[in-house]
């Protein structure tokens, strides 16, 4: 999957990912009315709203850009019928080949790790049948249990040929509390960072592990640094846009090849009719915004990187 991330990335010259975080308060009322009409005010009407929101974004972007990243809390906060919303979202932009990036963040001792990593990424057993679950591209993962609560999600990436993007320095602004702390003189995420380079050695697609990480924009500093700890993993860059990271702060996050980064952007680009400078598409054409703003943070992105070369 990691080759299919990379040709995509070279097919598009987009080395970024929409992410898609609905909140009912960003779905135009016009979405809203219909699914209340149809459902009611209740939690399968909210779960019809922010499905129809994501099928027309998707459907206004999915030929400008490689990826998706559905962020799961955003469905789940609308219970069973939100994790319904989200299985057809994931299913819908697989149908648009588009690579998607499960955004989980799990992780748990080794047993339960191996058991989301079963349901998110691997197939499940009942009784002579097997069946995947949610079956995304690849999945977020949060270390912090150690290599037992990882391992297993890696092993069914290497049966699924399927892959990982694992925190080492997020984005948001308390990351430091723990992440910055000194071992041995040195920052925690950065001895997490060369784990996670350890444990994509094994897992390589061709140039790039299907092992890889996560770094936020919001700290291109730290993001430089960890580029070199770990050349051979993808490192996932959310915090562009609404977190106020730039293109100019996300090139040292690559490699010289060009690759070894996707950016995320999700409010930015899904609630894009809400910002003054989209402003003139209106609800009734978000998904048009949203076209815009991807095509923005495009341009965006290849201005810095060719001012880098
Ligand atoms: O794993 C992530 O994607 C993630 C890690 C991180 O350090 N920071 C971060 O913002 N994210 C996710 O990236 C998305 C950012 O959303 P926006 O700030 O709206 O672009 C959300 O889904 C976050 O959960």
């Amino acid at each position: 999957m990691i080759q299919k991330l990379i040709q995509k990335i070279q097919k598009t010259h987009a080395p970024i990912v929409v992410g898609l975080d609905p909140m009912l308060s960003y779905v135009p009322a016009h979405i809203q009315k219909r699914a209340f009409e149809e459902h009611g005010e209740t939690l399968e009407g909210a779960a019809e709203a922010i499905w129809q929101y994501n099928k027309e974004i998707v459907d206004h972007v999915y030929d400008l850009i490689p990826a998706v990243k559905p962020q799961i809390a955003m469905y789940e906060q609308f219970g069973i019928p939100g994790l319904v919303a989200f299985k057809k979202t994931v299913d819908y932009c697989k149908s648009k080949d588009l690579v998607v990036i499960g955004d989980i963040k799990r992780g748990d001792i080794g047993s339960t790790s191996a058991a989301y990593a079963v349901g998110h990424l691997g197939k499940v057993k009942v009784g002579n049948n097997s069946f995947a679950g949610f079956d995304e591209d690849f999945v977020t993962v949060n270390p912090y249990l150690g290599t037992d609560g990882v391992k297993p999600f890696v092993d069914v990436c290497k049966e699924e040929k399927k892959g990982l993007f694992i925190l080492v320095k997020t984005s948001n602004p308390s990351s430091g509390e723990f992440q910055d702390r000194l071992i041995d003189g040195r920052p925690l995420y950065e001895l997490v960072g060369e784990q996670v380079a350890k444990w994509g050695e094994d897992c390589m697609g061709d140039d790039y592990s299907y092992i890889g990480a996560v770094v936020g924009a919001t700290y291109p500093e730290q993001g430089k640094v960890l580029r070199k700890i770990m050349p051979k993993s993808f490192i996932l860059v959310p915090g562009y846009g609404a977190q106020g990271g730039k293109g100019a702060d996300l090139v040292h996050f690559f490699n010289e090849d060009g690759l070894g980064a996707i950016v995320n952007s999700s409010r930015g680009i899904i609630a894009a009719y809400k910002q003054e400078q989209y402003a003139k598409y209106g609800e009734e054409h978000f998904a048009e915004a949203s076209r815009a703003a991807v095509e923005a943070m495009i341009a965006d992105i290849g201005t810095a990187l060719e001012r880098a070369k």
